[in-house]
C-alpha cells in the first residue's frame, strides 16, 4: 500500500509522525511526535509526570483523537480510522493499565477472555459466546503467566501482580501486533514489577511485537528496554539504545540533577 509518508515506511510496523494532541485549543500537550518503530521487544518511554507519555499511548489506540499528525499502523492511518476500520486496527493494538482495568466480578479466565471481544459478532460477544479454540488458547495464556490454577477465582480475589498478569494475558489474547503498556509496574512492588517487566518482554520477543512501555522507574527501563524514548515537554528528547542514555540526558528530560545518583 502507497503511504503519504513514502517508501521508507515500508518495513515501518508503527509509524507515528509530527503527532499533535491538544486537549484545550492552544495549549499543546504533544507537540510534534516522530517516532517510527520496527522492531520487537520493548521500548520504554520515561519522562517526568505531566509529558505527555499517556497521552502519547491513548492517541496511539486512539482512546483519544489526535490533534494532527499521523499514526500509521502497519501502513493504515490510525488517526484518522473511523467505525469499521477503527475497530479492526484497535484489535491489533493491545493495551495493559496501571490498574489494571478487570472486570473484577469476572473470573479469571472470563477477563482473559475479553481479549477476543473485538473478533466476534455482536451477539456471540453479547452472549460470551467464546469459540473452543479460544477457551483453549485463554487456559494456555494463564499457563504462560503462571495463573492456571486460579482460572475460576473471581478477578477481585487475586494480588496486585496476579491481576496485572490477567491484564498481560487479555493484551496478549487479542493476537495484537503492538503491545502499549501503560505505567504497568507502577502500583507494584520493586520483585513484582521485575516480573512483569520479563513477562512483557517474554511475550514481545515470542509473539515478534514491541511494547511501548510508558515507565517512571529508569533502571527498570534500562534494564528491559533495546530502545529508550525519553520524552520532556511533548517532545521526544532522546531516543535510542539503553546504553547510549546519560545523566545529561537525564537532566534534559527530568530537569536539575538532585535525584540523580
Ligand atoms: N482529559 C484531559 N483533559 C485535559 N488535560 C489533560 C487530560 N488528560 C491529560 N491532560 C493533561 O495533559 C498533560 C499530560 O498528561 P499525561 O497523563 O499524558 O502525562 P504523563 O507524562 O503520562 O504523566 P504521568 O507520568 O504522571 O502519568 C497533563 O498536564 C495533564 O493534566
Amino acid at each position: 500500500m502507497q503511504t503519504t509518508t513514502g517508501s521508507t515506511e515500508a518495513h515501518t510496523l508503527l509509524s507515528i509522525q509530527g503527532l499533535q494532541k491538544e486537549y484545550v485549543a492552544g495549549n499543546a500537550i504533544l507537540k510534534g511526535i516522530d517516532i517510527d518503530i520496527k522492531e520487537q521487544g520493548i521500548i520504554a518511554i520515561i519522562g517526568p509526570s505531566g509529558t505527555g507519555k499517556s497521552t502519547l499511548l491513548r492517541c496511539i489506540n486512539r482512546l483519544i483523537d489526535p490533534t494532527k499528525g499521523q499514526i500509521l499502523l502497519e501502513q493504515e492511518d490510525l488517526s484518522q480510522a473511523r467505525g469499521k476500520q477503527l475497530r479492526m486496527l484497535r484489535r491489533k493494538i493491545g493495551m495493559v493499565f496501571q490498574e489494571y482495568n478487570l472486570v473484577e466480578r469476572l473470573t479469571v479466565i472470563e477477563n482473559v477472555l475479553t481479549g477476543r471481544l473485538g473478533y466476534m459478532s455482536a451477539w456471540n460477544a453479547w452472549r460470551r459466546n467464546f469459540s473452543q479454540e479460544d477457551i483453549n488458547t485463554a487456559f494456555e495464556l494463564l499457563e504462560a503467566v503462571g495463573l492456571a490454577e486460579h482460572a475460576k477465582k473471581r478477578a477481585d480475589s487475586l494480588s496486585g501482580g496476579q491481576r496485572q498478569r490477567v491484564g498481560i494475558a487479555r493484551a496478549v489474547m487479542q493476537n495484537p501486533r503492538v503491545l502499549l503498556a501503560d505505567e504497568p509496574t507502577s502500583s507494584l512492588d520493586p520483585k513484582t514489577a521485575v516480573e512483569i517487566m520479563e513477562l512483557l518482554e517474554r511475550f514481545a520477543l515470542e509473539k515478534n511485537m514491541p511494547a511501548l512501555v510508558n515507565i517512571h522507574d529508569v533502571n527498570l527501563a534500562r534494564r528491559y528496554a533495546k530502545r529508550m524514548i525519553g520524552m520532556s515537554n511533548g517532545v521526544v528528547v532522546y531516543d535510542g539504545p539503553p546504553e547510549g542514555i546519560t545523566d545529561d540526558h537525564l537532566k534534559q528530560i527530568y530537569g536539575g540533577e538532585s535525584w540523580l545518583v
